[in-house]
């Protein structure tokens, strides 16, 4: 027994030398961050707000791929396009993969494209939103986004102040409804603009996926709310039957009135094919598709306020083209490069998925020398991208015109290539959304004039740029504090003007407030 022993005991200080030798040897070449604590890593150090900006500022010491660690989970930060691509894009077999979402799985976010794993489930996913939302299908749905883009002008200018934020989620919902289930709102009450109210509330109650102490210690799940860590437990009772009900609902109602993503893969739907596929995929374009077309936006007003100079000279652009017979249509985006330009300087300014959504890296995997781990999260920085004076030049600024071909622009790059992520798992919607949101801005541009309100004492006032710091950056409207009897909106006669809108209450504490005087043209599309 002792001779057993007396050889094994060198033979396991040889394996523990070993071990720790390797672990030394990995953790020196991991791409360098900020120091850690022992075992905890980088919790304590996680910036608790503006993450993608501190991100964007430690970059700056220690480069463009960084690495923190958190409770032993390892998190790559890309900084860099150039990064992004090579992983992301060239490397994209290793680099699809999603981590376990425990929160969101359990709120109801289940069979979601957007959260499942790379495999056989994700293939099939992923087919089915592409094969509805190609290049070519797309088109077909440009005269509805045409039609609903005029729905939202039109509402705008009828509502309150307070009323516009609604307006603008309505069209981001609508487009999305017609699309997904043939289903046309024409009311405030309609169902589908309940269930993304309460999806949207669901969310903010969340915070970004991964970052739940769920997602570390899933067995949190079985511990009452009040236990320390525990309290998404409570938010999961609550609001699992409404995710739940987003996923079911679009497939109870949809009729064969209109042509749909449901009904097109019904009717497609081999045998032992899973409803629950169809449902999934129906709710994820919901879910992904509406807070970041509605919260792009708002971002858009917020600038249009702001940036009184490129607004000005957008809708110059847009009248040396249409004219104030009509209003712009697809046909006319190439001739409105300007109007692209506020689109994609939209998109920079301030983008909706500050850190992307993360991609899980499946095997170790060796970049410029630096070890990236097997399972490490990977987050795209595309704040940290679009602040990178390598691509843009005084970055900081609202400036449309970067993109314009020189020598009248400086030919800098599309935001749009970052903006709607990288690789396998690039946004199945980016199509559809750069459309509804070309066609909204142009419409909006060329019917409204946004300017500054002024408060009780004539004072204009500067918005604060408020913005939420979830997975999907928004500008913060609160609506709630009404002023009656204040006028902000008034609108402009010009020859064919049909609308003078004017005794609007504009709420106390809102960026809404700083809206806007219209200047409606008349439109048969009304
Ligand atoms: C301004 C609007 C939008 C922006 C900025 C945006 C951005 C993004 C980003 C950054 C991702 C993560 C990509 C990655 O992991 O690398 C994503 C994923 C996704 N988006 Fe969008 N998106 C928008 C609109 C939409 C719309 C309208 C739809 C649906 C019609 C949609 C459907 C999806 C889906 C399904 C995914 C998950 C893809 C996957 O995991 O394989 N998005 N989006």
């Amino acid at each position: 027994m002792s001779v057993i022993l007396y050889c094994f005991l060198p033979f396991a200080g040889a394996l523990v030398v070993l071990g720790f030798w390797r672990q030394r040897r990995r953790a020196s070449i991991l791409p360098p961050g900020p120091p850690g604590d022992p075992l905890i890593g980088h919790l304590l150090r996680m910036p608790s707000k503006d993450s993608a900006l501190v991100f964007h500022e430690w970059s700056k010491t220690y480069g463009p791929v960084m690495h923190l660690k958190v409770l032993g989970r390892s998190m790559i930060i890309l900084d860099s396009y150039e990064a992004a691509v090579d992983l992301l894009d060239k490397r994209g077999i290793i680099y699809s993969d999603r981590p376990t979402f425990t929160l969101y799985e359990l709120l109801g976010w289940h069979p979601t494209l957007t959260f499942l794993r790379y495999g056989k489930k994700f293939n099939i996913h992923r087919q089915m939103h592409q094969s509805f939302l190609s290049r070519h299908k797309i088109e077909g749905f440009k005269p509805m986004q045409t039609q609903e883009a005029r729905t939202l002008v039109k509402n705008l200018l009828e509502s309150t102040p307070e009323r516009y934020e609604k307006s603008i989620s309505r069209f981001a919902t609508g487009v999305l409804t017609q699309i997904v289930a043939g289903h046309r709102i024409t009311s405030d009450d309609d169902p589908y603009l309940h269930m993304s109210r309460m999806t949207f509330e669901a969310m903010a109650k969340t915070g970004p996926p991964g970052n739940s102490p769920l997602d570390f210690f899933p067995l949190l799940q079985y511990f009452p709310p009040w236990f320390p860590g525990a309290s998404h437990v409570a938010v999961v009772r609550t609001w699992n039957p409404t995710m739940r009900e987003l996923h079911e609902f679009p497939l109870r109602t949809t009729g064969a009135a209109m042509p749909s993503f449901i009904l097109e893969q019904l009717e497609e739907m081999v045998e032992g094919a899973d409803e629950e596929d169809l449902k999934g995929s129906a709710a994820t374009m919901f879910g992904a598709g509406e807070i970041t077309t509605w919260g792009t936006l708002s971002t858009f007003i917020l600038a249009m306020i702001l940036h009184p100079e490129c607004q000005a000279k957008a809708q110059k652009e847009i009248d040396s083209v249409v004219g104030g017979a009509r209003l712009p249509e697809f046909g006319d985006r190439e001739d409105l490069p300007f109007v692209d330009g506020i689109l994609q300087e939209t998109f920079r300014w301030n983008p909706g998925l500050q850190l992307g959504v993360p991609h899980r890296v499946m095997e170790d995997d060796m970049y410029q020398g630096m070890l990236i781990p097997k399972g490490s999260l990977v987050f795209t920085n595309v704040r940290g991208m679009s602040l990178d004076e390598n691509m843009y030049s005084n970055p900081t600024s609202f400036d449309p015109q970067r993109y314009l071909p020189t020598p009248v622009g400086r030919s800098e790059p599309n935001f749009s290539n970052m903006s709607f992520g990288f690789g396998r798992r690039i946004c199945t919607g980016e199509l559809v959304a750069n459309n509804s949101l070309w066609i909204a801005i142009a419409s909006i541009l060329a019917t409204c004039k946004i300017t500054n309100a002024v408060d009780e004492t004539g004072k204009i006032i500067v918005p604060e740029n408020t913005l939420t710091d979830g997975l999907v950056r928004q500008v913060i409207c609160i609506c709630t504090t009404l002023k009656p009897n204040y006028t902000c909106l008034k609108a402009i006669q010009r020859t064919s003007d049909v609308l003078s809108l004017h005794g609007l209450p504009v709420p106390k504490r809102s960026l809404w407030k700083q809206l806007v005087e219209f200047r409606v043209f008349h439109s048969s599309s009304f």
